[in-house]
């Protein structure tokens, strides 16, 4: 595995491989890897034939009062990991690499923004969007993988190539848990045993609404409130939204349909932690 910390240096080797008709896949990550974001290369290797990781802490996408401080990091465990999954190339840039300067052109995402996790994180994805924007300028990838665990990330990433014309294939890869049905995430580093346990909650209560759902339940009002009260019987869980929407455009949707995605953000004390699920009714009627 290259490590490769300047985009200079990064471009020349990747045009290279270009010229030798081989493909490249982009896995971008902030780090403090996990089973999830390993999966992203996999899923990279089976389509493409250099695998580019990046691990970058973006300061564009934190609020001024989220973590972005004490985000976890560690490089010398993520290098081991990521040559152990099979990334061709690492790239690692600093911040001053990647924003050298004041960034006076941004991506300014609308409308899919300011919904689920932009209502209580403004501005977070047009720094998501830019940073995505700057990496796929960069690796000029053919394709590029990204956790459905995110689900609104994915969601305005695929718009974004669609609206600027990107020619990139955007891949959303399936949301990898723990055993106990936690959906992997840096972020879990913060939780402590009990709101680990107590945020097992989450799946257990999108697998209510996918039951609910399979045993013919079109309404919305009643999923929620049947997924809203799994939740809240649990103490230590503070709800920020419970929404069912349309996966692709994001907007709320009133019955529920093929292309219905149910997603969610809670507090475990200080950690947010999200999760989603799509709610596929049952053929037969
Ligand atoms: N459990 C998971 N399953 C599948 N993909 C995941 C999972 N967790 C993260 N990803 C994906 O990995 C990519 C990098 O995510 P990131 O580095 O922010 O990790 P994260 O665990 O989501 O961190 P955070 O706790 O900050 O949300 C994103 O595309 C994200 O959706
Ligand atoms: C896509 C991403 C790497 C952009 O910083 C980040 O939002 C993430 O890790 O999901
Ligand atoms: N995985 C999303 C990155 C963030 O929460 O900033």
């Amino acid at each position: 595995m290259v490590i490769i910390e300047e985009i200079a240096a990064l471009k020349t080797l990747l045009q290279a491989k270009r010229r030798m008709g081989q493909t490249i896949g982009l896995v971008p990550t902030m780090g403090y890897l996990h089973e999830g974001h390993l999966s992203l290369v996999d899923h990279a290797k089976a389509h493409a034939d250099v695998i580019v990781m990046s691990i970058f802490v973006n300061p564009l996408q934190f609020g001024p009062n989220e973590d972005f401080e004490r985000y976890p990091r560690d490089v010398k465990r993520d290098t081991a990991l990521a040559e152990r999954a099979g990334v061709d190339v690492l790239f690692m840039p600093s911040i001053r690499e990647m924003y050298p300067q004041q960034q006076w052109v941004t991506v300014a995402v609308t409308g899919m923004s300011d919904v689920l996790c932009g209502k209580s994180r403004p501005g977070h994805f047009d720094g998501v969007a830019t940073v995505v924007m700057k990496l796929l300028n960069i690796v000029r990838p053919d394709s590029a993988y990204f956790g459905q665990k995110d689900a609104q990330q994915v969601a305005i990433i695929r718009q974004m190539a669609v609206d600027l014309n990107l020619d990139v294939e955007i891949v959303a890869c399936p949301i990898v848990r723990e055993p106990s049905g936690l959906a992997m995430s840096s972020r879990n580093v913060y939780l402590s045993d009990a709101e680990r346990e107590a945020a097992t909650v989450l799946h257990t209560s999108l697998q209510r609404a996918a039951l609910l759902v399979n045993a013919g339940e079109k309404d919305i009002s009643r999923i929620l409130s049947q997924v809203t009260e799994m939740i809240q019987a649990q103490p230590r869980a503070q709800i920020d939204y419970v929404e069912v929407v349309d996966a692709a455009t994001l907007q709320p949707v009133e019955v529920v349909a093929q292309t219905s995605l149910l997603a969610l953000a809670v507090y475990f004390g200080k950690t947010r932690l999200i999760d989603n699920c799509r709610l596929e009714p049952s053929e037969k009627e």
